[in-house]
C-alpha cells in the first residue's frame, strides 16, 4: 500500500440531491482539468446505489462526453442488459441519455461468456474449474481494455492513473469487489482480478484491485443514509480496522474524497467539510448566503482538486 497519500476529504450535504448536484460539479471540474491537461477524461464507475446518484450529469452544461473514456471500477459476470449489471444500472441513469461514443464506453467482453453463464448467469457453475477460468479470461481481457486505452493516450506507464474513479461503500465496508478478509485485498500483481466466491450476490464478478485504486489522481466514495451510518464511522474514524474502503488511499499527490448525506454522517468523528446548501425557498429568503456558501464549496473544492493535479 502506498504511504505517502493525503487523509480522506469528507463532505457531508443535508440531503440527497444536494450530494447529487454537488458530486456532478465535482465531476465536471474534474474532467475540465484533465482535458486541460491530458486531453481526455478517463473515469471509472461502481454499481450499486451509485449509479442513481449521477443522474444530473444528464443534460449539465460543460460535459465534454466525447472525451470521456469511461470504465467499471467493478462488474458482475453477466449479461450486460441483466438486471445485477454495473453497465446496465449506470446506462440507464445516465450513460443511455448523454452522446457518449459508445466505443468509449468500456464493458466486459461479454463474448467470452460460457454458454452456461449466457443461459444462467447467477447459477451455481457445474464446473468450478471452467467457471475460473472463464472469469480469469475476463478479467485479463478487461486489463488489456486498460492498457490499450491508457497506452493510447500516452500513459503506458505501470500503472493506469484515473482521472476520476467512483466509488460506493457497502454495509460491510467493501468497495468495488473487495471484501473484508478476502484474499483479493492483497492481490499485488493484477489490475483487474476475478473474483468467484463474492458474499454479496452474484458471486461471480471482476474487480479493479488497489494497484488501479490507488494510482488514481482522484478516488470519490458516494453514500448515503442511515444505514451507513456505522460502517462510515468505522471506515473513517477507525482506518486502522483495514475496512476494504479504508484502504482506498491513493499515492501522492492522489486524493480520496467522500460524498455523504447528513444521515450517514451522523455518527462520524473525521473532520467533516458541511455545506448548509440552501434549498429553492430559501435562497430567494437569504440570497447573498447562498452565494457564500456556494462560494465557499467551490473554493474547497478547487484547493482540493489542485492539491490533486
Ligand atoms: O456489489 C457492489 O456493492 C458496492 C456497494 O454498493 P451500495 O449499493 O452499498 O452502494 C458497489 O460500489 C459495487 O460497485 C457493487 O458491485
Amino acid at each position: 500500500m502506498p504511504n505517502s497519500s493525503s487523509p480522506p476529504v469528507l463532505y457531508t450535504f443535508p440531503e440527497v440531491p444536494q450530494l447529487q448536484n454537488s458530486l456532478a460539479n465535482f465531476i465536471l471540474k474534474a474532467q475540465t482539468d484533465a482535458i486541460a491537461k491530458r486531453g481526455s477524461f478517463t473515469i471509472a464507475l461502481s454499481g450499486g446505489s451509485l449509479p442513481n446518484n449521477l443522474k444530473p450529469l444528464v443534460g449539465l452544461e460543460g460535459i465534454q462526453w466525447d472525451k470521456w473514456q469511461v470504465f467499471f471500477a467493478d462488474e458482475r459476470i453477466v449479461p450486460l442488459d441483466h438486471e445485477d449489471s454495473n453497465y446496465a444500472a449506470c446506462a440507464k441513469a445516465f450513460l443511455d441519455h448523454v452522446p457518449i461514443p459508445r466505443e468509449q464506453v468500456h464493458a466486459i467482453n461479454t463474448e467470452l461468456f460460457a454458454e452456461s453463464t449466457l443461459k444462467d448467469p447467477t447459477a451455481d457453475p457445474a464446473d468450478q474449474d471452467a467457471s475460473e477460468n472463464e472469469a480469469i479470461e475476463i478479467a485479463d481481457e478487461y486489463e488489456k481494455q486498460l492498457v490499450t486505452c491508457f497506452a493510447s493516450q500516452g500513459n503506458a506507464a505501470r500503472y493506469p492513473t484515473f482521472d476520476l474513479i467512483l466509488l460506493g461503500m457497502g454495509p460491510d465496508g467493501h468497495t468495488c469487489s473487495l471484501f473484508p478478509g478476502h484474499a483479493l485485498l492483497s492481490d499485488s500483481d493484477r489490475w483487474v482480478a476475478e473474483i468467484l466466491d463474492s458474499p454479496k450476490p452474484p458471486k461471480r464478478r471482476i474487480t479493479f484491485t488497489y494497484q488501479v485504486l490507488n494510482h488514481a489522481f482522484r478516488c470519490a466514495f458516494v453514500a448515503a443514509g442511515e444505514g451507513k451510518q456505522d460502517t462510515l464511522s468505522k471506515i473513517l474514524d477507525q482506518p486502522e480496522e483495514g475496512l476494504p474502503c479504508s484502504r482506498v488511499r491513493p499515492a501522492s499527490p492522489g486524493l480520496v474524497f467522500w460524498f455523504v448525506d447528513d444521515a450517514a454522517a451522523a455518527k462520524v468523528k473525521y473532520p467533516k467539510t458541511v455545506f448548509k446548501w440552501i434549498n429553492e425557498t430559501e435562497m430567494d429568503a437569504s440570497d447573498d448566503l447562498v452565494s457564500e456558501e456556494r462560494k465557499k464549496m467551490k473554493t474547497e473544492m478547487d484547493a482540493a482538486v489542485k492539491a490533486a493535479s
